[in-house]
């Protein structure tokens, strides 16, 4: 089997510009955000991930969070169309990368609306915030595009957060975590269980047993810690200053 892939984007010089919609603004630091970036590909490439650098997109603040632009399932790469219009830009340089992993590519066309941000797939199932960045017809031709592989896709309500797995993320397992005050609606998961802090709502899938989580969240490590699960901390403090957080700072490739 292919050894799975990551695709990142490093950060550009315009990064503290980046957009803050649900947080005050604060000072970033973008020589440390950068090296912050760079323990976090660090960090996968030492759990065995392959690192695809996606080209910089310099004049785009936001670029780093490279999930937004692009969802992946087996071997469709769907370029999205985002919901901040001064983030579209970013989709420039992203499908001869997924093109380059030897992916059929799709778009997301106007006025539709989709980030990659709002996708969070679990137990066979797509789950897409609606309500932010992303809108109805985002979630209909994501669906267009995923009916073929049987995957049943769910628009879900966001308001509280930026982007529903900035809300939720999945276990392994299927459990679904969420940090409480942002999830609209925890009934729609089938299994659903509330973290101690707001970063602890985001992980990333290392393997089965393996989470990358942000450094932030150290109550909720231990917890998954305690489930048997190995964790892998990344201070992000910089990018969470932008609203950033582990998943969205990577797409992730497994074939
Ligand atoms: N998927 C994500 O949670 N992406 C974070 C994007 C942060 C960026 N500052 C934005 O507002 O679009």
């Amino acid at each position: 089997m292919t050894p799975p892939t990551a695709i990142v984007r490093p950060p550009g010089p315009r990064l503290a510009e980046g957009l803050v919609t649900h947080i005050e603004r604060s000072a970033v630091d973008v020589g440390r955000a950068r090296r912050q970036w760079e323990g976090y590909v660090a960090a996968l490439g030492t759990a065995g991930w392959e690192i695809v650098e996606a080209p910089p997109a310099d004049d785009c603040p936001d670029a780093v969070f490279v999930e937004d632009v692009l969802v992946v399932h087996e071997d469709l790469a769907i370029v999205t169309r985002p919901g901040a219009p001064e983030r579209r830009p970013e989709t420039t340089g992203v499908e001869d990368v997924v093109r380059g992993l030897g992916m059929r590519v799709e778009h997301v066309a106007g006025p539709a609306t989709l980030d990659g941000g709002d996708v969070l797939r679990t137990g066979g199932v797509a789950y897409v915030g609606v309500g932010g960045r992303t809108d109805a017809a985002g979630v209909a031709r994501l669906r267009e595009l995923l009916e073929p592989y049987g995957v049943p896709v769910r628009g879900v309500p966001v308001t509280r957060a930026l982007h529903l797995k900035s809300a939720c993320t999945a276990l392994p397992d299927g459990t679904v975590v969420g940090w409480g005050p942002v999830v609209d609606d925890p009934s729609v998961f089938a299994r659903y269980e509330e973290v101690p802090e707001e970063g602890g709502a985001h992980v990333v899938v290392l393997d089965g047993d393996h989470l990358l989580m942000a450094a932030s969240a150290p109550a909720t490590a231990d917890r998954f810690r305690d489930r048997g699960y190995r964790v892998t901390a990344v201070d992000i403090s910089e990018l969470e200053r932008l609203e950033g957080c582990v998943t969205c700072l990577s797409v992730r490739v497994r074939r």
